[in-house]
């Protein structure tokens, strides 16, 4: 096409057509056009082709117009997953939410960036299977649970002790979070325990969209929690909230929660610290067993399943709204 017949193309759009034009091809009589979409609704999208499409049709050599419009290319955010310390159920929480956002309709991957004390390659049922390198870069893990993941256990062999030095696992955590997550919205992090050089390398290098603190009911762990979140608020990350772990115990035969620690611990000191709570999820063995088998339960049914979607819905609320 010569740049006359693309020059007198242009001038018949529309200037909303031409603000966002990307490209414009004319060729054996079909003009084929790529906009740039970003920002716009939906309606204003086919409002914009319609206006492209009216405008060139009946032009001199043209008889047919295509329209594409470049897809929004939406911004990753990353969700950190932490606590002050060990044992509280981190993993477990975050294995479980990744699921339940992606059953909440978004696109979601997940990192274990626990690289002292991975476990969600056998959360996710994907133990045993090795990533793939891609112009050097890691190939996420598929989950059967619409969830790619990547973890150190991917990479090291099942019970092999691994002694990283700060640097080392810096470096470790850095080809976890660079692999190939392009499609991925959400970035679940499940960061290891405490306030060590990893969480400081996932603050300074990769900023997480926001925090999410997990915490047993007891004052001792709760005290660690508030130092986690002074951890990520000194970092600029903001804490999306405390979730409450093992808050309860669920009665394996009839389902009623106790509460053998006292209830509302977790919800005090989260308001006590000016950040929200984000819901209870209680000690269940049924959690336990299935977290060992693989297979998340919030990928199941039932009011464990629940709490986690309901936890979901919360991270989403604050990521849409932040
Ligand atoms: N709500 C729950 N009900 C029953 N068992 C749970 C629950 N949450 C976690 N667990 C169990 O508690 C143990 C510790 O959980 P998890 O590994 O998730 O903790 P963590 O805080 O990530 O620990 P670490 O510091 O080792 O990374 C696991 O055996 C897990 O199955």
């Amino acid at each position: 096409m010569t740049s006359d017949a693309a020059d007198r193309l242009k001038s018949l759009l529309p200037d909303q057509a031409v603000a966002r034009l990307q490209s414009l091809r004319l060729a054996d009589g079909r003009a084929t056009l790529v906009l740039d979409a970003t920002g716009l609704s939906a309606p204003a999208r086919d409002g914009l082709e319609a206006s492209v499409k009216s405008a060139l049709e009946g032009a001199p050599g043209v008889a047919e117009v295509r329209v594409a419009m470049m897809a929004d290319k939406a911004v990753q955010k990353i969700v950190a997953v932490g606590s002050g310390k060990g044992g509280v159920g981190k993993s477990t929480v975050a294995a479980n939410l990744a699921v339940a956002l992606s059953r909440g309709g978004r696109k979601v991957g997940l990192v274990d960036a626990d690289i002292y004390g991975p476990s969600q390659a056998r959360l996710m049922g994907t133990e045993g299977q090795r990533p793939v390198a891609h112009d050097n870069r890691l190939v996420p893990v598929a989950s059967q649970w619409g969830v790619p993941v990547l973890s150190m256990a991917h990479l090291s062999q099942p019970g092999q002790a691994i002694a990283w030095r700060g640097p080392m696992a810096s470096g470790a955590l850095t080809q976890l979070l660079e692999g190939h997550w392009d499609e991925a919205e959400i970035l679940v992090v499940d960061l290891p325990p405490g306030t060590g050089d990893i969480q400081l390398t996932m603050l300074q290098k990769f900023k997480p969209a926001g925090a999410v603190i997990v915490s047993t009911p007891q004052d001792l762990a709760l005290i660690d929690a508030t130092r986690a979140v002074e951890l990520f608020e000194k970092g600029g990350v903001p804490v999306i909230g405390v979730v409450e772990n093992m808050a309860g115990y669920a009665c394996p035969h009839c389902g009623e929660v106790s509460d053998p620690f006292g209830a509302g611990g977790a919800e005090a000191a989260a308001r006590s610290m000016g950040t929200d709570f984000l819901g209870r999820i209680p000690l269940d063995i049924a959690i336990r067993r299935e977290s060992d088998a693989g297979t998340p339960t919030a990928a199941g049914e039932g009011p464990q399943a629940r709490a986690f979607a309901d936890l979901a819905g919360k991270v989403m609320g604050w990521l849409d709204a932040h």
